[in-house]
């Protein structure tokens, strides 16, 4: 499903964040007909639906990296994957994907963890099946004024302990959180706390005097510095980035998820495992592989992944088939690059090419043994 591998996903529809849906077996587009909307959802389809279907975030800090990772282009028509025909990639908001997982209008989805599990609530149906896909990284914390009665408070533990909260006048906790938010406070043992909700602008809350605290995302820090608001030791209540999830009740019932499920989860893990490696290849002139290949190893940046491969370049001189050369191939980490190539060099290494390698499958992932052994399986 990876346009890196030549294996993207495959659309009749250009994809475009406000486009709903992307057929991923049809390989001709298709006029299509206006969908029809039903509050403001697209209409349900029946529930013997044969296709299975993946929920994107249709916009926001998720959509962009969403689409790279998956290498869906907004304005491209995306290849047909043969494995995974029967797939269909449907755009939603981020907590739509969680709710439609469990009313079983969507199979699969992308979205951030804080999404799951505020508006998944712990539900049994809802399954992570990879829970670090490397982006959306943020936390759920509580903020408050850096300013005024809250200038020396700098732990939940004092927070509780001011004197200000009582029955009458609680703490006033601004959040879109209201899940996790109350969930929270009970465990931190915070009593008297009221929550308010909002969409948007949290951080304007307490300078508005709406507000004590709010419990928003944080990733930079810059919209709550920039507010006057300041976190506080022990206010983390979740530390998020995007995850895979997958309905059991589908991956159980449907035919084909759970193999869908599978080939999804291999395809990301092989593509993360990549991403941070380039393959090197090299020529060495040596005497046999096994002394080029000491040479290699005698270099700490070298290693490759399971050691580094060597074969024999062979030429005719003479008259004769000899080989004075070989090539050498390593993966090599993005960050070890330039030094890698140095030890290279120092080794008498020449003609250095270097490639991005779009996946690397290892033995079969844990998280697929983890994931049949929830499913009981
Ligand atoms: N500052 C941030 N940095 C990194 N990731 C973030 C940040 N804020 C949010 N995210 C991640 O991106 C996800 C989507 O956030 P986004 O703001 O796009 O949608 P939203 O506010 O939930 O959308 P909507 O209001 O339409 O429901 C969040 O659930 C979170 O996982
Ligand atoms: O720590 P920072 O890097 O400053 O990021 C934090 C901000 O990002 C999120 O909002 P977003 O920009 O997604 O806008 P939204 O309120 O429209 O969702 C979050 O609600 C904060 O406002
Ligand atoms: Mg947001």
């Amino acid at each position: 499903m990876f346009t890196t591998m030549n294996l993207p996903l495959h659309a009749s529809l250009p994809l475009s964040s406000r486009s709903w849906c992307c057929y991923a077996s049809l390989s001709v587009p298709q006029p299509q007909a206006e969908p029809q909307l039903l509050n403001g959802n697209p209409p349900a389809r029946p529930l013997d639906r044969k296709e299975i279907r993946l929920g994107l975030p249709s916009k926001g800090r998720m959509s962009a990296d969403t689409l790279e990772l998956l290498k869906v282009n907004p304005r491209q028509y995306v290849a047909e994957i043969p494995q995974l025909s029967n797939l269909e990639v449907w755009f939603q908001r981020p907590k739509d994907i969680v709710r439609k997982l469990l009313s079983g209008d969507l199979d699969l989805g992308i979205v951030g963890l804080d999404t799951v599990s505020e508006h998944g609530q712990c539900n049994e149906d809802l399954i992570i099946v990879h829970e670090a896909l490397e982006y959306g990284d943020c936390r759920l914390s509580l903020a408050i004024p850096q300013y005024g009665i809250f200038e020396n408070v700098n732990s939940v533990e004092e927070l509780a302990k001011m004197p200000q909260w009582t029955e009458d006048k609680p703490l006033r906790v601004a959040t879109g959180f209201s899940y996790l938010g109350p969930k929270f406070m009970k465990e931190s043992g915070l009593k008297h706390v009221t929550f308010s909700t909002a969409d948007g602008a949290l951080e304007a809350a307490p300078a508005m005097g709406i507000a004590d605290a709010i419990l928003d995302l944080v990733s930079s820090g810059t919209t709550l510095r920039e507010n006057n608001l300041k976190e506080i030791k022990g206010g983390v209540v979740l530390e998020s980035q995007a995850v895979l999830i997958a309905s059991r009740k589908s991956m159980i019932q449907r035919k084909g998820v759970l193999e869908t499920t599978h080939e999804m989860l291999e395809r990301l893990e092989a593509h993360l495992r990549a991403i941070g490696q380039f393959t090197v290849t090299a020529n060495m002139r040596g005497s046999s592989a096994e002394e080029v290949a000491e040479r290699i190893l005698s270099q700490p940046s070298l290693a490759g992944l399971q050691g580094p491969t060597v074969s024999p370049v062979f030429c005719k001189r003479d008259g004769k088939v000899t080989s004075d050369y070989y090539a050498i191939v390593i993966c090599v980490p993005k960050k070890a690059l330039y030094k890698s190539i140095q030890q290279l060099r120092a080794i008498g290494g020449s003609g250095v090419l270097i490639s991005p390698l779009t996946y690397i499958f290892d033995e079969e992932t844990p998280r697929w043994r983890q994931l049949l052994s929830k499913l009981g399986l």
